[in-house]
């Protein structure tokens, strides 16, 4: 993760943009790993900056901070955020915690538990937003490789493998890299998440509509799933802070515009940093999640396909996602239900 420049420096970036308030504050991260925002908030001026993490990495991140000659401003405490004893309240809580498909093994609700115990009332928390997307994709030379390769194998027609290598390849979420021409439409936005308002018990849940209309016409292969972070450390607004007041996905066709196809564009406000795992953008680690079909329907462009999503914490071990996505295209509706193990 800290190769991934996109992420690591978004971050940094995301901190210096900050420092008005970090510069002789006390900041929180949560989950600091090595260390390294914990040192940028340090860099940026902080106060003093409490590190914790749960996993042993915190004592590889204790000698980092000292070897950066730190150790005044930065204090590393190993273990969970739920049972370290922090000395003071803080003023800034960073945390890098997004899962795959944002909400895969995610930590936000650790952030919401440090958010609700040891921030102060008109602190800020890095990053303050985060939004999950779901678009339609065609990926002809993905299905090419792992299902129609088997219709003639050294001139063999293995075609009886068919419904096995379905199953392999596509049974559950693949975590990969797609570009833009993969992409049928503009993303539905699922779920906008607002750190500053979300509470620990809606999460990792989701249950969300969509409609979306096709910009291109082709083979749909299945449906992907990225997130974007938001950098805004502004005060928030009451909205933002109007706690269980999610914000699901309304029904909505306004990714299409005068039936014209436009590439999948994320607005970036003038300097609001925001570390974006969209297609159209430079890859991070997190790649896209695709939910591939079995079978690639035929639709046609200006489309409708709608349908839902819901995801939720499997009861077989909390670490897993079930998946439930339904859609409905040329007429008929179909079910893909998946675990995200
Ligand atoms: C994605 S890594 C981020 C590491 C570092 N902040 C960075 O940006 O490179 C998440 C870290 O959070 C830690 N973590 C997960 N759950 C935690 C919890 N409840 N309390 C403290 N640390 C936690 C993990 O051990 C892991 O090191």
């Amino acid at each position: 993760m800290i190769k991934d420049r996109v992420r690591t420096e978004a971050y940094r970036a995301a901190i210096f943009q900050h420092s008005d308030f970090i510069k002789d504050k006390v900041v929180l991260d949560v989950g600091c790993g090595t260390g390294i925002l914990s040192i940028f908030c340090a860099f940026a001026g902080a106060r003093k900056v409490y590190a914790v993490d749960a996993s042993e990495i915190a004592i590889q991140a204790r000698e980092v901070v000292k070897t950066n000659g730190l150790s005044e401003t930065v204090v590393v405490l190993v273990g969970r955020i739920e049972e370290v004893q922090i000395e003071e309240e803080v003023d800034v809580i960073i945390s890098e915690w997004m899962g795959y498909m944002l909400l895969y093994e995610s930590m936000l609700s650790s952030v919401i538990f440090a958010r609700d115990r040891w921030l102060k009332p008109g602190g800020i928390i890095l990053p303050s937003h985060a939004t999950l997307y779901l678009a339609p994709i065609t990926n002809v030379e993905r299905y090419a490789e792992s299902i129609d390769f088997w219709r003639d194998v050294y001139g063999i027609d293995m075609s009886a493998m068919l419904p096995l290598a379905k199953q392999c390849s596509f049974e559950e979420p693949c975590v990969e890299s797609i570009t833009a021409e993969n992409v049928m439409s503009w993303p539905e936005t699922l779920r906008p998440i607002r750190c500053y308002a979300n509470t620990v018990d809606r999460l990792p849940s989701l249950s969300s509509c969509y409609r979306i209309f096709t910009g291109m016409a082709g083979p749909l292969h299945g449906f992907a799933l990225w997130f974007d972070v938001k950098f805004s450390g502004a005060t928030p607004s009451s909205s933002d802070t109007q706690s269980g007041t999610w914000l699901e996905s309304s029904l909505s066709n306004g990714s299409h515009v005068n039936g014209m196809f436009q590439k999948v564009k994320h607005a970036r406000i003038a300097d609001e940093i925001i570390l974006s795992t969209a297609p159209e953008e430079a890859p991070t680690h997190w790649q896209q999640t695709i939910l591939y079909i079995y079978d690639p329907r035929d639709v046609k462009q200006d489309e409708q396909i709608s349908g839902s999503i819901t995801m939720s914490q499997s009861r077989e071990n909390p670490r897993f996602l079930n998946i439930h996505l339904e859609y409905k295209c040329g007429g008929r509706c179909y079910v893909k239900e998946t675990v995200m193990r």
